[in-house]
């Protein structure tokens, strides 16, 4: 099996542990460090809603916390009928972290698997560098 199914396999599984009480709709997420190291993520939901966090976050969060700063490969698994889209706060927290070229796999249940890359997700992203203005 290659190193992306691997990654899509797993993503599909972690759903298992996501909290989803209110939406009932669990993702999955796993991330691969430059270290090796993965990390994985499912989605934590709130009774108060918008406290919910999704589980890409979730896996980065994990990942900065452990010290990593560099990552290789992402995949994102949920039962869509199309490999699911990651919402916008996902895209520009993976923009924070991820390079131009970082390689996403999206997929379904059914392992439709879309592989995008960090720019084709999120072009013309607001950046950490765009706040050095120089005056
Ligand atoms: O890419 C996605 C899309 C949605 N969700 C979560 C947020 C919420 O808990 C539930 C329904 O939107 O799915 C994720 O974790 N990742
Ligand atoms: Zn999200």
């Amino acid at each position: 099996m290659t190193a992306k199914y691997e990654l899509v396999k797993k993503a599909i599984r972690i759903r298992d542990n996501a909290y989803v009480p209110y939406s009932n709709f669990p993702v999955g997420a796993v991330l691969k460090a430059k270290s090796g190291k993965l990390y994985t993520g499912c989605n934590i939901e709130n009774a108060a809603y918008p406290v919910s966090c999704c589980a890409e976050r979730v896996a980065i969060f994990k990942a900065i916390a452990e010290g990593e700063k560099e990552f290789t490969e992402m995949a994102v698994a949920a039962d869509t009928d199309r490999p699911v889209p990651p919402c916008g706060s996902c895209r520009q927290v993976m923009s924070e972290f991820f390079t131009a070229d970082m390689k996403i796999h999206l997929t379904n249940l059914k392992e439709d698997t879309k592989t995008v890359t960090m720019e084709e997700l999120l072009p013309f992203s607001f950046q950490p560098s765009d706040l050095n203005k120089e005056t």
